[in-house]
């Protein structure tokens, strides 16, 4: 390796550069290169994020060696809807240059100007778990996959009627599911937000990225014809034979209410010659299993991380969600990389309480003793909800009583699991 490193910011617009920069990920993430056709689009896309870029002058030639994109984007945090986020993704390093402190470089880099740029959080998709704990990221959502038998499925009696209307839809037509998925995103801690960009690209590549080319999709309307939910969905056909064995693999499926989700579900299993419907990145708390007669028609599992966060500013992030039990806690907040130690007393008074339940915390830095002592990427994997903070302690990583802990859990609780549907 040659010792001239350097880095720099590069602009997406310029296609050489752009070229370059992918470099590293195409080894890294085990990719094909880009084509040209790939580089205009994804320049047109990536237009407003920061590319960082490490160059090393190799056999004399200067060459990118690690990447970092991050981009500013909005959250859904718990009872009181989107903040914004500092987005990280394309952490890659050209394996000629790994375990030499790149990523530390450009990643630590790249926090430190989200916190002094005002957001309270930092998130990502790990590519692996061990990678991001170290600099004060922790596991925040989960998800899953599921696999239905539709021969097995017959909705039970009381679930929701399938009301409204269902039409397959242009992949290139998103206006209408782009605003169903905003108010769905809006909703469940762990949404991320999906701009007009997000949805051109989608809808550009409907065939792509986003949906293969035996792929549809389905929109919902409910009986006023306003588009309430919708299901992207490729297809597989392994007939033996005679005998149909087509599948229906879900992309996306997003429903503002019961009805569009069980006529989405119902239609999806009820596809002629399709034997199995299977979805992944689900959330674990998913309704399906509760509306069928034979729950075990839908199989779940693994069950995996997805969004990891990372808190920059403490007081900020504790403030920024709402809390629906109540009570109060000093909190003491250790952050590896120096950027967000904080000692803080969380106070949620039970009558300042919404009609809708959640409650605004009064949050204070303090030289109080702490109640619980926590690294940053355990306070982070704890505030959407998805975390047990009584597991965490059990397993060693709160220092506090076992009741502390407990009292903790019950604050931090929420009433459906964190899931972040979408991959950046
Ligand atoms: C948000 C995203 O983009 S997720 C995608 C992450 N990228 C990938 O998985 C692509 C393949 N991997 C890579 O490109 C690189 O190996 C990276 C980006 C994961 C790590 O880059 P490096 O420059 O090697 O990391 P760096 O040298 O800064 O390592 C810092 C520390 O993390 C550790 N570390 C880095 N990667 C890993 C890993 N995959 N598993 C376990 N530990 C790791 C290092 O050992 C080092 O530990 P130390 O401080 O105790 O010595």
């Amino acid at each position: 390796m040659g010792t001239q490193l350097r880095v720099t910011q590069v602009d997406p617009r310029d296609r050489d550069a752009l070229r370059a920069w992918y470099v590293p990920s195409r080894a890294a993430f085990l990719e094909a290169a880009p084509t040209e056709e790939d580089l205009r689009e994804r320049g047109r896309e990536l237009a407003d994020h920061r590319l960082s870029a490490v160059h090393d002058t190799v056999a004399g030639e200067d060459r990118v060696v690690a990447t970092l994109r991050t981009f500013d984007s909005e959250l859904t945090v718990p009872g009181s809807g989107p903040v914004s986020v500092d987005a990280v993704s394309t952490a890659t390093v050209l394996p000629t240059h790994r375990r030499r402190g790149l990523l530390t470089r450009l990643l630590t880099a790249d926090l430190d100007r989200a916190r002094h740029a005002g957001h309270a959080f930092a998130a990502l998709v790990a590519a692996e778990a061990p990678i991001y704990g170290r600099f004060g990221f922790g596991a925040a959502t989960r998800a899953t996959s599921l696999v239905v038998d539709n021969s097995r499925v017959r909705f039970r009696p009381d679930a929701p009627a399938a009301t409204g209307s269902l039409e397959f839809v242009p992949a290139g037509r998103t206006a209408e599911l782009a605003a169903v998925h905003d108010r769905t995103r809006r909703h469940r801690p762990g949404g991320l937000l999906r701009d007009e960009v997000w949805w051109e690209a989608a809808g550009r590549r409907g065939e792509g990225r986003w949906l293969g080319p035996r792929g549809h999709v389905v929109l919902h309307r409910d009986e006023h014809g306003v588009a309430d939910g919708y299901v992207a969905y490729d297809v597989t056909d392994d007939a033996v034979g005679r005998v149909p064995g087509g599948t229906a693999h879900v992309r996306d499926l997003a429903a503002t209410g019961p009805a569009a989700y069980r006529s989405l579900w119902e239609f999806l299993t009820s596809i002629d010659l399709v034997r199995t419907t299977r979805a992944g990145n689900r959330p674990v708390d998913e309704l399906l299993p509760h509306l069928l007669q034979d729950p075990r028609a839908v199989q779940t599992g693994p069950v995996d991380d997805l969004l990891w966060l990372r808190a920059l500013d403490v007081p900020g992030a504790l403030a920024a969600r709402r809390y629906l039990g109540c009570g109060t806690l000093v909190l003491k907040v250790v952050d590896p990389l120096g950027l967000a130690d904080a000692t803080v007393r969380l106070h949620v008074a039970a009558q300042r309480c919404g009609a809708d339940g959640w409650v605004c915390a009064e949050v204070t830095t303090t030289d109080a003793e702490p109640d619980v002592v926590l690294p940053v990427g355990e306070l982070s994997s704890l505030l959407l909800g998805g975390t047990s903070a009584v597991a965490l302690h059990a397993a060693g990583r709160l220092d506090c009583t076992a009741s502390a802990a407990f009292a903790l859990a019950t604050l931090v609780v929420t009433p459906e699991q964190p899931w972040c549907p979408t991959w950046f």
